[in-house]
């Protein structure tokens, strides 16, 4: 398609090239006093015919080009949106995503203009030119004088040498911080409800306000550059022009050639300045679409650190045995494993049970079970394969995950919920949304399920976000389930209600539930307790608190806690009687109370 919109322009180019001769001939004609009628008529249609051929032609090259354009730019955001769900999370991890904004929007669209306007003026303007020199040399202006009007002209290769590259990095330089502002207006706008229960709006506007400054003073810095090239095109243009004029002159007066090849030398040299002011703005043009280029190049051509190895064969997470064998991982850049030394088996349908502090490599165990990052070669194993020789579809597909914080889509409950399969029936999200524990609040939304989420969802409470995604991680019915946290934003009655359904659903399936109330794991069949990324206590519910270690104090603390809701506050600090005391008293009562 381009190269048809090429050759179109191309031939209305040579065409348009024809009209100053036209008008040369003419001349020389009038001044011969031989202008007849038929003449006239003659030069009029022919400039008639070129100037609708040109502009039918162009036309055609101009609708080409801007068709491709916009292919291009669909394909290539396609083709970034491909890209970017493939990429692991230790990318994002290392590079963020705001920053995705800004290519998928004003790289690609840079590139387009340039494709749509740029290479289509650059097209035009070098036939244009070519043509424009050629039908010079087939008139009568003597050859010397066509070399001094063009010899100015020959500045400009050497202005495009010098300044192609500084306009490249000042481009690249202006992307770089549109990007930044991107990632900086995603995130100002994400976190806009903490900006402002933190009161400190001021300080969100100051630090927007300097990535804006940032672009304003690249792009002023590119825009000086690019003016002083652009301007300097035409400056040559006015040189040639004044050459043509003295030099020209000189020669007509002495006879040396035509009346009419002065207007058609005149006329050339005008015809010849649009395409040179057109070859500067083109190459700066093409300059920052370049630096586009070079960005948009390197993300797709970014291998993710996590995809099938070669062979990779389909597992099946089905009555299939988990095992793990001395997994020590630590995250790129961490200074200290976040896992350390790791084994232990669950067979086919058990329950697995993972408590520890925080920060004691839980979430990060759960991550190597999907291969969010890769585990070390043979350390986890799934019905007796290495997870790293599976494919990801597969392994992926058989664990239904839910992360603590469950991000939710601005679409309705239902599609929320039936994230994994939405042609699965109706009943299959009623029952999902059961298990979890939602369906009570989602029937009293205006539109049940229908009812739309807000942007992330915050039109629900935090326990009802979390309950919403643990339905969707139930909806997906795979064959292993993973809660990590899932149910930390619920209440303790029904979190045991969530943990009963889910003891009687998944009876025969694989579960793990990473959790910090032990509630939520001792019907486990085996409970694991990490410190540091090590597994320090192993058991049953029973042998843990039989071996009175860490999970046993840690009952007693939450069962203790429990207890204590159910207990009056120590005497004095309820009713009238607590202001009749001392504050320093009531301050060591209220201690008292915290210790407990
Ligand atoms: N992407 C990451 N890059 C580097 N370090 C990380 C990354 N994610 C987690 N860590 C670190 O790894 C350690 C284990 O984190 P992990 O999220 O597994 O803890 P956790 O037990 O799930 O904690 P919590 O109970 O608070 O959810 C922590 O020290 C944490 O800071």
């Amino acid at each position: 398609m381009y190269m048809v919109a090429v050759a179109v322009m191309a031939a209305g180019n040579m065409i348009y090239a024809f009209y100053p001769r036209v008008l040369g001939d003419f001349t020389d004609t009038m001044k011969q006093g031989g202008l007849t009628k038929s003449i006239v008529i003659s030069c009029s249609v022919q400039l008639l015919v070129i100037g609708v051929a040109y502009g039918v032609m162009f036309g055609v090259g101009q609708l080409l080009n801007h068709r491709l354009g916009r292919r291009f730019e669909a394909e290539i955001r396609e083709r970034l949106f491909t890209q970017f769900t493939r990429l692991s999370e230790a990318y994002f991890a290392k590079h963020g995503v705001g920053k995705w904004l800004s290519y998928v929007l004003s790289d690609v669209t840079s590139i387009r203009e340039t494709i749509c306007g740029g290479i289509n003026q650059l097209t035009n303007a070098t036939f244009l030119f070519i043509t424009s020199v050629i039908m010079m040399a087939s008139t009568d202006i003597p050859f010397q004088l066509l070399l001094a009007c063009i010899a100015p002209l020959l500045t400009i290769p050497f202005l495009v040498i010098y300044f192609g590259p500084v306009i490249r990095r000042r481009s690249h330089e202006v992307q770089e911080s549109i990007a930044g502002m991107t990632a900086s207006a995603e995130e100002q706008f994400g976190g806009v409800r903490v900006t402002k229960t933190f009161a400190v709006e001021e300080i969100a506007r100051r630090r927007f306000g300097e990535s804006v400054s940032r672009v304003q003073e690249r792009q002023l810095r590119l825009v000086r550059t690019s003016s002083l090239f652009q301007s300097a095109i035409p400056l040559a243009g006015a040189l040639s022009l004044v050459v043509a004029i003295t030099y020209g002159g000189y020669f007509a007066g002495q006879g040396k050639f035509s009346l009419g090849g002065f207007v058609a030398l005149t006329l050339y040299l005008r015809v010849i300045m649009t395409p040179l002011q057109q070859f500067g703005n083109v190459i700066n043009r093409l300059q920052q679409a370049r630096a586009s280029l070079d960005r948009l190049n390197s993300l797709l051509t970014e291998t993710p650190e996590v995809r099938d190895a070669e062979g990779a064969v389909d597992i099946a997470t089905a009555d299939a045995g988990l095992t793990v064998e001395g997994l020590t991982f630590a995250y790129p850049e961490a200074r200290r494993p976040a896992l350390q030394e790791l084994s232990f088996t669950l067979q086919a349908g058990q329950t697995l049970g993972i408590v520890g502090r925080t920060g004691s490599g839980k979430t990060t165990l759960a991550k190597l079970l999907l291969r969010v990052y890769e585990p070390p070669q043979n350390t986890i194993r799934i019905g007796g394969i290495d997870i790293r020789e599976a494919t990801l579809g597969s392994l992926r597909g058989g664990i239904a995950y839910v992360p603590q914080d469950g991000f939710l889509f601005s679409e309705t409950i239902r599609d929320n919920i039936a994230f994994a399969d939405r042609s699965g029936a109706r009943e299959r999200v009623h029952e999902a949304a059961q298990s979890a524990a939602i369906s009570g609040n989602i029937e009293t939304f205006p539109d049940g399920y229908d009812t739309k989420l807000g942007e992330r969802g915050l039109t629900l409470s935090g326990g009802q976000r979390q309950r919403t995604s643990l339905a969707r991680g139930l909806y997906k019915a795979a064959p292993v389930l993973i809660l990590d946290d899932s149910v930390s934003a619920v209440d303790a009655v029904t979190e045991s209600r969530i943990i009963e359904q889910l003891q009687r659903e998944r009876s025969k399936r694989t579960t793990i539930i990473i959790a910090h109330r032990i509630s939520a794991v001792k019907h486990a069949d085996l409970i694991l307790v990490l410190e540091e990324g090590r597994i320090i206590e192993r058991g049953t519910h029973e042998e843990l608190v039989a071996l009175g270690g860490h999970y046993a104090s840690l009952r007693a603390i939450q069962e203790e806690g429990t207890d204590s809701m159910d207990q009056p506050l120590p005497d004095g600090l309820e009713g009238g009687a607590a202001y009749e005391r001392t504050e320093e008293a009531v301050a060591d009562e209220r201690q008292t109370v915290q210790r407990r």
